[in-house]
């Protein structure tokens, strides 16, 4: 059923100024067209010329009624997002409005739209590849400027450009071995290591070339969960709002203000910065104030990074060190077991505007090797040095100029990455004369890895899962 005539509502749920429904397959126009005339005549008009936005109004099949006043746009295949046929049905922006056409519509024969089934069609139609695809969700869901760039420069094509690179590299050697083996009759001269190795390596210095700067893509289109931890009332919520420059959370002198976490977003340079705000962690019997502490550490827990507060105008507390043990326990500021990077903790001594009695050292030996930044939320001291920290710490702020293509996806990078074994594999082989067929078979499989972020190579359930991720009519 790959070509029958789908439809939905393309424009956001609720109301708009105006409202689209989409409409492809190869019986778009012959379903849409009996639905419209022209204002005060009772003729079905003509399909008016392709890809013109024309005035008419619409009606229910049923009843002939006018549902709406439209203006519709006819594209004919294949220049067309989907490369099918495609009507474009604008009208009023009430969600009332908008479904009772696409009713119309479904009722002369189209299917509901699966999510990203017209993006789904545009890449088994050969406009987009599967890179390309994803860039177009990504692109939707872009929480800053930067992460619209790299979806932007994905939606171009960019990274399929630099992966199909790297995939004709490894061609070069393939071709060889291969043309040895299948046509050994044609004196084809077995190709020696030295012949292929240039090859092989350009392609493995283009992977780890993208691959280079794939964490710090990732984290532009994830963001950096960054939770806001500490005892009752040293100014967690304050710290959100002054980050935030909104009075988000609420305020007040009393201990045990905040009871549910607090999520918002700001922008880190360019990387969406998740903030969650808690509840002081502390023992409490008040069963309110006990779920509220179990969110905490559920945030803690499943964070990239902690804001532990303190409060710099009184001295350390038990609950200050038992929110310490607690983070610690969940291996923030020590190396995890068979990682490189450590689950950071950044020291964050609030209410710096007050006469500082704290006991800085004592924090800076349990944590040890965590920055340290004093802030007020007050008069604004340290902030600028906070979001420095943070910025650090992922090294934001350096991605530059529009030429550089980084990997924002896990799926993306975990297949070059894939790729870059099987090519390692092939080197090995090729040093300990392994016949080469076998070296053949390493870099088969290194280019159908690659192959997989561009989607030549992709399997159905993945194209499944990467297509049910979209939003209806897209
Ligand atoms: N009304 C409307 N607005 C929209 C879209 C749409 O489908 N409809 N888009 C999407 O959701 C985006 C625009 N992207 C598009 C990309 C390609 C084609 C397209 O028809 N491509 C053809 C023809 C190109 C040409 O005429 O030069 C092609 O590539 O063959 C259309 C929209 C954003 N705005
Ligand atoms: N002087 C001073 N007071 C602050 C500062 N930051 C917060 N406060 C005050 O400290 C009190 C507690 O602030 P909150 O932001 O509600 O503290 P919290 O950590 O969110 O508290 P809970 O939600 O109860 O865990 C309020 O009276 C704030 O006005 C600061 O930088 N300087
Ligand atoms: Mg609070």
């Amino acid at each position: 059923m790959q070509n029958d005539t789908i439809a939905a509502i393309a424009t956001p749920q609720g109301v708009g100024g105006v409202g689209i429904i989409r409409v492809s397959g190869s019986d778009a126009f012959s379903l849409v067209a009996p639905l419209l005339r022209r204002p005060s005549r009772e003729d079905i008009p003509p399909v008016p010329p392709t890809h013109q936005l024309t005035y008419r109004v619409i009606i229910d099949p049923a009843t002939q009624e006018i549902l709406d006043e439209v203006l519709v746009a006819f594209m004919r295949a294949p220049h067309t997002y989907t490369c099918e046929d495609v009507v474009e049905i604008q009208g009023h922006g009430g969600p009332l409005i908008l479904r009772r056409i696409l009713r119309s519509v479904l009722a002369q024969g189209a299917r509901m739209a699966n999510p990203g089934e017209f993006t789904l069609r545009a890449f088994l139609n050969g406009r987009l590849d599967l890179a390309q695809a994803e860039a177009v969700m990504d692109l939707i869901g872009s929480q800053t400027e930067v992460g619209q760039r790299l979806a932007m420069q994905q939606l171009r094509g960019k990274l399929s450009d630099q992966v199909e690179h790297a995939r004709t590299s490894m061609l070069g050697a393939i071709a060889r071995i291969e043309a040895s083996i299948d046509f050994p009759e044609d004196d084809i001269p077995t190709p020696q290591a030295e012949e292929l190795l240039p090859f092989i390596e350009e392609a493995q210095r283009q992977i780890a070339r993208l691959l280079a700067g794939s964490e710090q893509g990732r984290l532009y289109r994830q963001g950096l969960r960054t939770a806001i931890i500490g005892r009752p009332n040293v100014g967690k919520s304050s710290l959100l709002n002054a980050l935030l420059r909104i009075e988000r959370a609420i305020v007040t002198p009393i201990a045990g203000t905040t009871r549910d976490t607090v999520e918002e977003i700001a922008n880190l340079r360019g990387i969406p910065l998740h903030l969650i705000d808690t509840a002081g962690i502390t023992p409490t019997q008040d069963p309110v104030e006990q779920l509220g502490v179990q969110r905490s550490r559920l945030a803690a827990e499943t964070a990239d990074v902690i804001l532990h507060v303190f409060d710099g105008a009184t001295a350390l507390t038990e609950q200050d060190w038992q929110v310490a043990q607690e983070l610690r326990a969940m291996g923030y500021g020590e190396k995890r077991e068979g990682q490189a990077a450590r689950r950071p903790v950044v020291v964050v001594i609030n209410k710096a505007d007050c006469e500082q009695v704290i006991d800085v050292a004592a924090i800076q030996s349990f944590w040890q090797d965590a920055s340290l930044v004093q802030t007020s939320t007050l008069t604004g001291e340290g902030l600028e040095a906070l979001e420095n920290t943070l910025a650090e710490l992922v090294q934001a702020g350096n991605v530059s100029g529009n030429e550089s293509v980084l990997i924002t996806s896990a799926r993306h990078q975990e297949a070059l990455r894939r790729g870059a074994e099987h090519l390692n594999a092939a080197i090995l082989s090729l040093g300990q004369k392994v016949p080469l067929d076998f070296v053949s078979i390493d870099l088969r499989a290194a280019y159908d890895a690659l192959g997989e972020v561009t989607g030549e190579t992709a399997s159905e359930d993945l194209l499944d899962r990467i297509f049910s991720e979209f939003c209806i009519g897209k």
